[in-house]
């Protein structure tokens, strides 16, 4: 999902006799997590606190000190007019969205766990959360239809531009940029199919088969030093294309020799542009409100290319189903539970979401993997061990736990979305703080992954910290690189899939390594690599 900036503050009051020192420490797995939670609604403490405040949200359960009001929270302090939004404006403010990781690293030095970035021209007051145990709560008390706030334009094209299609049928708008009822129905029809289990493990062997592809593609466009060319991170994308075609459109797209004029290449060419056009319009001045920009009606064309598409292929689909009399594919399995349209605009809506964050993932890891050979050793041996020579199948990359904690970790210190968001839906109490409802509460999930508080030696690359065997205990809620809860990541089992795959055929057949500039990371608007990403692989 796309990324939305963050930073923090605030030392708050007497908090947590229950919930920090007790819950804080969670290993990923342990039943503990369940036994603790339970303590939230019973613990004497909690009960107290939720009677002694005149606040809201039930799951209130701050000890001894009164709530404090919102205008208390700290931040940096808005200017009569001009807002805190000046800091964003070039030349004028220190502030740049592309560098908003550093920022939040330094907001949560200045004021705290928890920090208020009021007075945004054109956007809802906002706060940004540093502390663990306020995100969970925050997470645990959700309603049913949890709001996230994502792309304005987007919503533009589904509820304005494009409301004939989009509201044609009850609760038909997607999940992307949709809120309330007609969220939580079409989530619910289509998470019974993509999150049931299987559905994405049936796909084992034709991902498998793209990442031969593109394992096999490099080998082509490597240089004579066996780097790969500076567009690398765009071939990284083609990858993530086909393989989501195959999941989302039950299609092989063709990205790698994609033909002029094939509708491969038209929806290649209209998601490149989504992509190009997307962060402009949610990160800067939305001109595109006050008349159509020319980048505004690029970006309408590239959704109209997309959506025209998945159409053709449900088409396909149903015409496949009559013929067969079965389903035989997640997008067959949609359009057989939830209908045509249902199932055409969650493919369209895996496409806006599905790709990029895919492929930034995977060019982060293989970055990270050039500089650590001895990662890339053990993983190799792990892969060799699981495969036996054999080509892949589903159930194999269970046995690959060193390869999966290797991407958590990298998921840990370079999140391709630096802080997931809530909207609130009621007023809630945050870090102590009376926090009113429609503020765009920031979980601060690069700051947190990244902090001691939450990770030993939190600078130190360890997938180690990860395994059961060997875990290091951590906060649960610190580094949480899909989201969590009613509204998670609805590709997750996907993504892992694609991901882990594609690694493993990478170490199977290369060594990585890296003999350029160090590369810094940056929101672009996903947190990537900065530059050219000139990997040198030497054939195994
Ligand atoms: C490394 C890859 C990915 C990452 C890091 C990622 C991360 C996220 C995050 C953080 C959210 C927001 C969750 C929340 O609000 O709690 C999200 C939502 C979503 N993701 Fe992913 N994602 C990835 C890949 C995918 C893929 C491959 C698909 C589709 C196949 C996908 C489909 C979605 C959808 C549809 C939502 C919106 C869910 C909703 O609002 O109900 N994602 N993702």
């Amino acid at each position: 999902m796309r990324g939305t900036a963050v930073m923090w503050p605030l030392r708050t009051v007497n908090r947590s006799i229950c919930t920090t020192a007790s819950r804080q420490q969670v290993s990923e797995g342990s039943k503990e997590m369940g036994a603790k939670n339970s303590m939230l609604s019973t613990c004497p403490v909690h009960i107290q606190r939720a009677r002694s405040t005149h606040v809201v949200d039930a799951t209130a359960f701050e000890v001894s000190s009164p709530v404090k009001p919102w205008e208390d929270v700290p931040g940096p302090k808005p200017l009569p007019l001009l807002g805190n939004t000046w800091r964003f404006t070039p030349y004028i403010g220190s502030y740049s969205v592309e560098h908003i990781d550093r920022i939040c690293v330094s907001l949560r030095a200045k004021y705290g766990k928890c920090v208020k970035m009021a007075g945004l021209l054109g956007r809802p007051d906002m706060l940004f959360v540093f502390d663990a145990n306020e995100v969970e709560r925050v997470f645990r008390g959700e309603d049913a239809a949890p709001h996230r706030p994502s792309m304005p334009s987007l919503n533009y094209y589904k509820h304005t531009l494009r409301k004939d299609f989009f509201s044609a049928e009850e609760n038909c708008a997607g999940v992307i940029a949709v809120h309330g009822d007609s969220w939580s129905a079409f989530r619910t029809k289509v998470s019974r199919v993509a999150l049931s289990a299987g559905a994405a493990a049936q796909y084992t062997a034709p991902v498998a088969e793209v990442a031969d592809c593109f394992v096999e593609r490099i080998r082509k466009i490597r240089d004579e030093n066996m780097e790969t060319p500076e567009d690398f991170l765009n071939e990284i994308h083609k990858w993530s294309l086909e393989s989501l075609g195959l999941i989302a459109l039950d299609t092989r797209l063709g990205c790698f020799e994609a033909c002029e004029g094939s509708e491969s290449q038209r929806l290649i060419d209209a998601v490149k542009t989504f992509f190009l056009c997307v962060g402009e319009l949610e990160l800067r001045a939305p001109w595109w409100r006050l008349y159509p920009t020319a980048m505004f009606r690029r970006y309408v064309a590239a959704l109209d290319t997309i959506l025209s598409v998945t159409l053709r292929h449900v088409d396909k689909a149903l015409e496949e189903i009559k013929l067969n009399g079965s389903s035989k594919s997640l997008l067959q399995d949609l359009v057989t539970a939830a209908g045509a349209r249902v199932a055409a605009v969650a493919a369209l809506d895996m496409f806006l979401v599905g790709i990029d964050t895919t492929s930034t993932a995977v060019a982060s890891i293989l970055y990270q993997l050039s500089s650590r050979p001895h990662v890339q050793e053990k993983i190799y041996e792990e892969v060799t061990k699981a495969l036996q020579g054999r080509p892949m199948s589903p159930g194999d990359l269970n046995q690959m736990p060193y390869l999966k904690a290797t991407v958590k970790e990298v998921l840990r210190m370079y999140p391709v979305v630096i802080g997931n968001g809530r909207q609130l839906t009621k007023d809630t109490v945050i870090c102590g703080y009376n926090i009113p409802k429609g503020t765009q509460v920031i979980f601060q999930h690069y700051v947190m992954g990244n902090s001691e508080e939450y990770f030993k030696d939190a600078s130190q690359f360890r997938p180690e910290r990860w395994l059961k065997r060997t875990a290091q205990r951590h906060h649960a809620f610190a580094s949480l690189p899909f989201g969590y809860g009613k509204r998670m990541c609805l590709g997750r089992r996907f993504a892992e899939l694609e991901i882990h795959t594609v690694i493993c055929k990478m170490i199977q057949a290369y060594k990585i390594e890296y003999r350029r500039e160090p590369l810094e990371y940056h929101i672009h608007p996903m947190y990537t690599p900065n530059g050219p990403i000139r990997l040198r692989l030497v054939e195994r």
